[in-house]
């Protein structure tokens, strides 16, 4: 991104070094002398990013920037600063400065910092874009994705939801966005003016189901006063979502597939046959798979729902999508809130990234959602962050890849973890991806079975 960058230092040579040096690089750069000067200079141009000295004679850098916040909310501010005055830049961060810079003889440090604020400018630009138009919010073009895993996925869904009739189902963690993407593919399909009629399998008593996705006839049974249309029939020309397919009733399994099958049904009481044009998508927490080995659910159904299938990573694996999916968040929830928390101070950042989320992108929406209410600065705090986040920084994080050979990846905080932490978070990991099959888990580690057995003995014990 280009920019335009104020550099405000009252030594002429410093500003003046750092002035060049950022001008090659083709942003608009100017050189402010004092804190005055800089005041004046924003409240008539706001630029993208300020560069700000901590100590000036006359207004200070903490003056002028409790000056400039409110006059240039958008701008991002660097403050410069020399050895031993750190302290004075944290408080400017409190104030809302966006980073630090400490300055040193050769200046090299100041294009990763510049580097970094823009590009956290330039992704906010980018958000603010889409999310104007929140009719457009399952617009492809709108969504923010920076993971290869996502950016493939949403190459494959392009296609897909041109396809007004293939089957989709999405499989993934809970919290990944499969229903999120079920309304991207019916959003930028040829059905998206039909209707898109989502049913959670779980939250409809199994007594009613049947009734409820056929409909039924006046007097099919006792207090059916009049004739209702079923869901099957309220998302024809359109798309029909069934959530938690994988714990759909044995009985009523055996008849959508009929309906898959036929593309004909009858309501309850009916004598008719009714057809029905709709594109089906399906999602699950559960390994269908799986499932049908086990005999849970019907491998006739599956193979019908099994057409295209998309599987949602979990966002621990896909952290370059952290930071775009918090300013989505945040700038969601600062129109509700009527707060005005435009960035996220780097200590925050990077507890964001480090965090594990369980609970995936919903996680991070109530992460979000909480830190906004008790972010009472114009930049969102590491302070504002639930304890969790803290203290997974400390911890090892094990983080799993899909694809077709599952890779572990594991971080360690250096100075704070040992090699016996980091083998027993290993070994936790793998047994529990091995379905806490220990014979399978010993293989993956390259073990015997008892040689397993005696270290998870022995991490009990110290436990
Ligand atoms: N790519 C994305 N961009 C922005 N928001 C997203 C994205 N994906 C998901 N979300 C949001 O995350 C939240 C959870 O998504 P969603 O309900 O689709 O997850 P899910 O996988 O269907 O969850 P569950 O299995 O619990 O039903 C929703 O508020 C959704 O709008």
């Amino acid at each position: 991104m280009q920019a335009t960058i104020y550099v405000t230092d009252d030594e002429p040579a410093i500003r003046s070094a750092i002035v060049k040096r950022l001008s090659r690089r083709n942003h608009t750069v100017t050189g402010l002398e004092s804190g005055e000067e800089l005041v004046r200079a924003v409240t008539q141009h706001p630029p993208d990013l300020i560069l700000l000295d901590l100590k000036m004679p006359g207004m200070g850098g903490i003056e002028a920037l409790r000056q400039i916040r409110p006059l240039a909310p958008q701008t991002l501010v660097i403050m410069l600063t020399a050895y031993g005055t750190v302290e004075n830049a944290v408080e400017a961060m409190r104030l809302g400065a966006y980073d630090f810079l400490i300055k040193s003889v050769d200046l090299s440090g100041v294009d990763p910092v510049v580097d970094r604020a823009l590009e956290f400018l330039a992704l906010r630009h980018r958000v603010e874009f889409a999310l104007e138009d929140q009719n457009s919010a399952y617009a492809l073009s709108n969504i923010e994705v920076r993971s290869p895993a996502m950016q493939l996925l949403l190459g494959q869904v392009r296609d897909v939801a041109q396809n007004a009739k293939a089957t989709v189902l999405l499989q993934g963690e809970t919290g990944t966005g499969k229903e999120f993407l079920a309304r991207v593919i019916h959003c930028n399909g040829p059905r998206a003016t039909g209707p898109f009629v989502a049913v959670n399998c779980t939250a409809i008593p199994k007594e009613l189901f049947e009734s409820e996705l056929f409909g039924y006839e006046r007097g099919a049974f006792t207090g059916a006063h009049q004739r209702k249309r079923g869901l099957l029939e309220k998302a024809e020309g359109g798309t029909l979502f069934l959530d938690e397919i994988g714990d759909l009733d044995p009985a009523m399994q055996a008849k959508l597939l009929r309906v898959l099958q036929e593309r004909t049904f009858r309501r309850l009481g009916g004598t008719e046959d009714l057809s029905v044009d709709f594109r089906l998508m399906t999602a699950t927490n559960r390994d269908l798979k799986k499932d049908t080995v086990r005999g849970t659910f019907r491998e006739d159904l599956f193979f019908r729902l099994n057409v295209v299938t998309f599987e949602l990573p979990p966002l621990r694996v896909r952290t370059e999508d952290i930071l775009p999916l918090c300013m989505q968040a945040m700038l969601r929830f600062g129109k509700e809130f009527g707060k005005d928390v435009l960035d996220i101070e780097p200590e925050a950042q990077e507890l964001l990234q480090r965090y594990s989320y369980p609970g995936n992108i919903r996680e991070l929406q109530n992460i979000i959602e909480r830190a906004m209410i008790l972010c009472h600065e114009k930049t969102l705090t590491a302070g504002c962050l639930p304890r969790e986040l803290r203290d997974q920084a400390a911890q090892i994080t094990v983080a799993m890849a899909q694809g077709e050979h599952p890779t572990l990846r594991i971080e360690m905080v250096l100075g704070q973890q040992t090699l016996a932490d980091i083998e027993s978070a290993l070994i936790e990991e793998v047994v529990r991806l091995s379905d806490h099959n220990k014979t399978l888990a010993a293989k993956y580690l390259g073990l015997t079975r008892f040689a397993l057995d005696r270290r998870l003995k022995k991490q009990l014990e110290q436990d």
